[in-house]
């Protein structure tokens, strides 16, 4: 496991949040993560880590800026970890020029199609490489994680948490995009990352995912906002609440008056989305 380079750490909600980098071997490049730690006062030695990820556009500093996650996580015990969206750099010819694609927007999966392969894998990274070296490195309790995100984040948490639900023991989302290849969001990302096959799409789609029968074995928390303005184009929760309800999954999925897609939405439920973790993972 390379070395970590702590690049800052600030003492916050009686813990400690730092933002930290390391040469990720699932990217092939170097990788950034925040990562915070709760403070001792519950006790636990090894704290059970929940990762956090963030939508389009963002970093690994967005979530654990905007998202007032950390004052909640040091109350209930918890590690937040929160992982950067994409892989930085990785020469891919036109990655940075659409905000929906390439930098910023690597959806949680492995690429298969070219050129994309080689470095954007934020699916192996997030599932397998960043929580072994949190276990390893920062202390986090091993095989008891929680995961969870916003919009492409959310995608991303449903997704592997339905792949893999002995992996991930418990799961949220706030305002995901729910079913991505039935959306421009997803045709794009999903038409160049996975290729033009549709059938391959099928397995980095949580309402596909739930309409094949994968379920989890925990209840699932989603937090819409109604006034969204993504909320009919791109996000199709209705579409993941059907395919759960068909699927014996349960899902609690709260529609919020007024509430638009930005960070002033996760701000306001996000204390819920802590709370239901933590009843999971602390048990
Ligand atoms: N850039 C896009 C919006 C992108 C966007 O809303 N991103 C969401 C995640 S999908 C976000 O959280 N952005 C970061 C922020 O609000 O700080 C636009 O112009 O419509």
């Amino acid at each position: 496991m390379a070395d970590i380079a702590t690049r800052s750490e600030h003492r916050c909600c009686g813990g400690t949040l730092g933002f930290h980098e390391h040469e990720s071997e699932a990217l092939g490049l170097p990788a950034r993560f925040a990562l915070f730690r709760p403070g001792t006062a519950r006790g636990a030695s090894r704290p059970p880590a929940l990762f956090c990820l963030a939508g389009l556009t963002c970093d690994e500093t967005t979530f654990a800026t905007k998202g007032n996650a950390l004052r909640f996580a040091a109350a209930h015990g918890l590690m937040l970890v929160f992982p950067d969206t994409s892989p930085r750099r990785a020469g891919v010819p036109g990655e940075d020029e659409d905000w929906d694609l390439g930098t910023g927007a690597g959806f949680y999966l492995d690429a298969t199609a070219e050129p994309w392969r080689t470095h954007y894998r934020m699916g192996s990274y997030v599932n397998d490489e960043l929580p072994a070296l949190v276990e390893a490195r920062f202390g986090a309790a091993p095989g008891r994680r929680g995961i969870m995100g916003h919009s492409m984040g959310g995608h991303g948490a449903l997704v592997l948490a339905l792949r893999d639900p002995e992996r991930w023991h418990s799961v949220s989302a706030l305002a995901p995009i729910a079913h991505p290849a039935a959306v421009p969001w997803g045709h794009k990302a999903f038409g160049a990352y996975l290729g033009p096959d549709r059938d391959g799409w099928a397995a980095h789609d949580a309402t596909l995912l739930l309409r094949a029968g994968h379920t989890h074995p925990t209840p699932i928390l989603v937090d819409q906002g109604d006034a969204d303005q993504f909320l009919s184009e791109q996000l199709r929760p209705d579409a993941l609440a059907e395919a759960a309800e068909a699927a014996g999954q349960k899902l609690r999925l709260r529609r919020h008056a007024g509430y638009d897609h930005s960070y002033w939405f996760i701000q306001s439920v996000i204390e819920d989305h802590v709370a239901h973790h933590a009843r999971l993972l602390r048990g």
